[in-house]
Order: C-alpha cells, then sequence, then structure tokens
C-alpha cells in the first residue's frame, strides 16, 4: 500500500543521505524514485526550476500545499536565507509523518512548519495562527483540482500582495486547466510557463510561475 511506500523511500533517505546534508536527502530521494520506485516529487528535473525560482525570489515567508515526503520542501528550505520561513500543509498524516523525518534527517527543522490539515481551513487561519502577513511565494503541488479554489481564497484572505509568487507544479501532467485559464486570463496575473517533464519519466510536465499583480 502507499503507506509501506513511503516509508521505503524514507528508509532509502536515512540508509544513504548524510544526516544534516539537505541536498543528498534529495539526491537519494531522486535516486529512489528513478532505480527502485517511481513516487510523486516534483523531481531533479523541475526541482531545478523550482530551485532558480526560489533563488530569484528569496522569500521570506513560503506556503506550500501538499508536503508528501517534503521532497520539495526541503529543495526549498535549503535555499531559504537564515530567518526565512516554509509553511507546508498536508492532511494525510502518514505523509506528515514521514515529511517530518525526512526534514528532520536534513536538518532543516527550524526553517520548516508542517501543518496537519487540509488547506480550505488552514489558510484563513495563517495571519491568526502563524502571524503571516502576506506570503512571497506559493508552491502548490496539491490534489489538482484545489489549485484554483485555494488561489482563490488566499486572494480573498489578503495572503497575497503585489509580486507574489504562485508556483504550480503539474499543469500539464496530471493537469490543471482551470486554474491555468485562470492564471493566463485573469489581468490580476502575469504568468510563464516553464516546459519540462513529468519527474522520472520522458512526459511532458511543467511549471507555470505566476505573479499576483495586486
Ligand atoms: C485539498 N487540500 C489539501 N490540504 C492539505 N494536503 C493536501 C490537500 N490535497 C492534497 N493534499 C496532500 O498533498 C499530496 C497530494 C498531491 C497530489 N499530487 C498528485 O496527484 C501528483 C500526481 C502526479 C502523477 C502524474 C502522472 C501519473 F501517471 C500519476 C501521478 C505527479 C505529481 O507531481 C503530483 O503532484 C498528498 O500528500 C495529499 O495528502
Ligand atoms: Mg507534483
Amino acid at each position: 500500500n502507499y503507506y509501506r511506500d513511503v516509508n521505503r523511500l524514507l528508509h532509502a533517505v536515512q540508509k544513504n543521505a548524510t544526516k544534516g546534508d539537505p541536498r543528498s536527502v534529495v539526491k537519494a530521494i531522486d535516486n529512489f524514485c528513478r532505480q527502485k520506485e517511481w513516487a510523486m516529487n516534483v523531481g531533479d528535473e523541475k526541482g531545478c526550476i523550482l530551485d532558480s525560482v526560489v533563488s530569484e525570489v528569496n522569500p521570506v515567508t513560503v506556503l506550500e500545499l501538499g508536503t508528501y515526503c517534503g521532497y520539495s520542501t526541503v529543495r526549498i528550505a535549503s535555499l531559504l536565507p537564515p530567518r526565512a520561513k516554509i509553511i507546508t500543509l498536508e492532511f494525510n498524516p502518514d505523509y506528515a509523518k514521514i515529511a517530518r523525518q525526512v526534514i528532520a534527517w536534513a536538518g532543516l527543522e527550524d526553517k520548516i512548519q508542517v501543518v496537519e490539515g487540509p488547506s480550505g481551513e488552514w489558510i484563513p487561519k495563517m495571519k491568526e495562527q502563524f502571524g503571516v502577513k502576506t506570503f512571497d511565494l506559493v508552491f502548490l503541488d496539491h490534489w489538482k483540482d484545489r489549485y484554483l479554489p485555494d488561489t482563490k481564497l488566499l486572494e480573498d484572505c489578503g495572503l497575497l500582495r503585489k509580486g507574489t509568487i504562485l508556483l504550480a507544479d503539474n499543469v500539464i501532467c496530471p493537469g490543471t486547466p482551470d486554474y491555468l485559464e485562470y492564471v493566463r486570463n485573469s489581468p490580476r496575473y502575469k504568468s510563464q510557463y516553464f516546459k519540462s517533464h513529468l519527474e522520472y519519466t520522458k512526459a511532458e510536465d511543467g511549471l507555470e510561475k505566476s505573479v499576483f499583480l495586486g
């Protein structure tokens, strides 16, 4: 079952990665998913695009929707400046448990807050619970039919500011057609597609980077 798979992914990290070395954790997961069992991490190819966007934005406050095993959480957090933080939402307790251990192995607990629960409930509580004013960067990688409603919720909760960057995984495969249509046609966003491949495969996929214009 799924939980046993992600447990094997965690063991591969603990076996092959150096404790406290985030890049070796990322490498260990990519090797495991390429050689042993595919998993829905953003992966190394799209991960490089993610890295370049994070480095360019240099965010202080990041929101990730859909932690899964924490692969992209570790990738992002390893590039954040000292006081910067990432809040990552995950509603499956089994995945959250695995992610916390992957994050601990990378030694990035101080920069990452894993929040267990659904994005729809937690987004409206970001200000009161975590003292968040607005997010500098949002990484969307959860259920694909939730990208659009959660983006609208972020707007309505005043959590986006002029210049906030939304970066969305899987806009081609599995695809997020309603979200793409919205960010590409709304006057409130400037959108750009980064063509790539579905993690660990040759299938087309890509990331959509959208700047909120206020
Ligand atoms: C709706 N609100 C939510 N709030 C908090 N956490 C949420 C969540 N929705 C989903 N989650 C969590 O995010 C994760 C879900 C991710 C969904 N991702 C995908 O379906 C996905 C799927 C593929 C995929 C592509 C091709 C294929 F053949 C099979 C799979 C590739 C990807 O990169 C993906 O991201 C899980 O950990 C889930 O528990
Ligand atoms: Mg994904």
